[in-house]
């Protein structure tokens, strides 16, 4: 039997979360039912987002994550299939369900969020070690905080080891985040809120975002982006300490969920595939991604393919 290694552009170790969302007039008090006008579900989770953003344009990936053996979980893999996304590094579980996110809209917009992330706690070191030659013969390994802390960690710092590039964002904020994770990243990625959580300095402006960036850099990371919605972003790096602020496209901003993870796939399909392009370049690039998401409704539903992309993107 021949055994091939596998070789990916991107490989994500992370979440996957069903969204449940139900629209109703107003949001329920406690106890209280309500009716709802309409309902549907969505395929999201910050990891799993970010790679079918990646895959999108046009990277080879995989996903290591865990499901539950229910019927989420089974419709998450023909997710992953239909989109060209690897399940080799997949695994579905009968000790927890798949990750739900049941969601609130009221009819002025304000929601109500429960994040139940089941399976995903359960992704581990053995996992890992099942997906190891995936991990350390990609060109990008890609890790958020919706896993559990210390497994996202851990493939990081086996894509680094080995030489493997690593994008990290620090998504859902931490205060206590541990300080190996800027050791063991390229490329740092932070909201505004994720900033401000881990620097104590208020991030609102490119100012404070520079600010932020040079706090991140001192603590060991080679670049960090800090996003700032309809601001764009600003990117810092070891070699050149002189923040870089990317401005972003102008849209008519339709709905905005989903635009991080949109930014991080761009950025991570980009630096696999242009190793060899400025990172400036690579963060106006992804910038033009994740805006054109902003144009639609939903989240992965919101994700522009190459196809329908600029060439000059490309
Ligand atoms: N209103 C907008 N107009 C144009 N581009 C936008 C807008 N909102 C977001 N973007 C693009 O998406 C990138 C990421 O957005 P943002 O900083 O809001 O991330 P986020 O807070 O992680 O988003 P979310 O949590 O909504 O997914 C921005 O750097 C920008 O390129
Ligand atoms: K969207």
């Amino acid at each position: 039997m021949t055994c091939l290694t596998p070789s990916f552009d991107v490989v994500v170790v992370g979440s996957c979360m069903t969204d449940l969302v139900s629209y109703t007039e107003r949001l329920p008090k406690p106890g209280e039912t309500v009716r709802g006008k309409k309902f549907l579900t969505g395929f999201g989770g910050k990891g799993a987002n970010q790679c079918i953003q990646a895959a999108r344009l046009g990277a080879k990936t995989a996903m290591v994550c865990k499901l539950g053996n229910d019927s989420f979980g089974n419709d998450y893999v023909e997710n992953f299939k239909t989109n060209g996304v690897s399940t080799d590094y997949l695994s579905q579980t009968e000790e927890a369900r798949t990750g739900v996110a049941p969601i609130m809209v009221n009819d002025e917009g304000q929601n109500a969020i429960v994040i139940v992330a089941g399976a995903n706690l359960l992704l581990n070191s053995n996992d890992l070690r099942k997906a190891s030659k995936a991990i350390i013969h990609s060109k990008v390994v890609l890790g958020q905080l919706e896993i559990r802390p210390d497994i996202t960690l851990e493939a990081l710092r086996m894509a680094h080891k080995n030489g493997v590039k690593t994008v990290f964002n620090s998504a859902p904020a931490v205060a206590d985040l541990d300080p190996e994770f800027y050791q063991v990243t390229d490329v740092f990625c932070c909201n505004e809120s994720e900033a401000t959580i881990l620097t104590d300095i208020e991030v609102t402006s490119v100012e404070d975002a520079e600010m932020a960036n040079s706090i991140l850099l001192d603590k060991g990371c080679k670049s960090v982006i800090t996003t700032l919605g309809a601001g764009g972003c600003v990117l810092t790096t070891q070699e050149n300490r002189t923040p870089i602020h990317v401005p972003t496209r102008k849209v008519k901003a339709l709905d905005t969920t989903g635009a991080g993870d949109s930014f991080v796939g761009a950025l991570a399909f980009y630096i696999a595939q242009y190793p060899h392009l400025q990172l400036d370049e690579i963060t106006r690039r992804a910038s033009h991604i994740a805006s054109m998401s902003v144009e639609a409704h939903g989240t992965q539903g919101s994700y522009v393919s190459r196809n329908n992309l600029p060439e000059d993107l490309f």
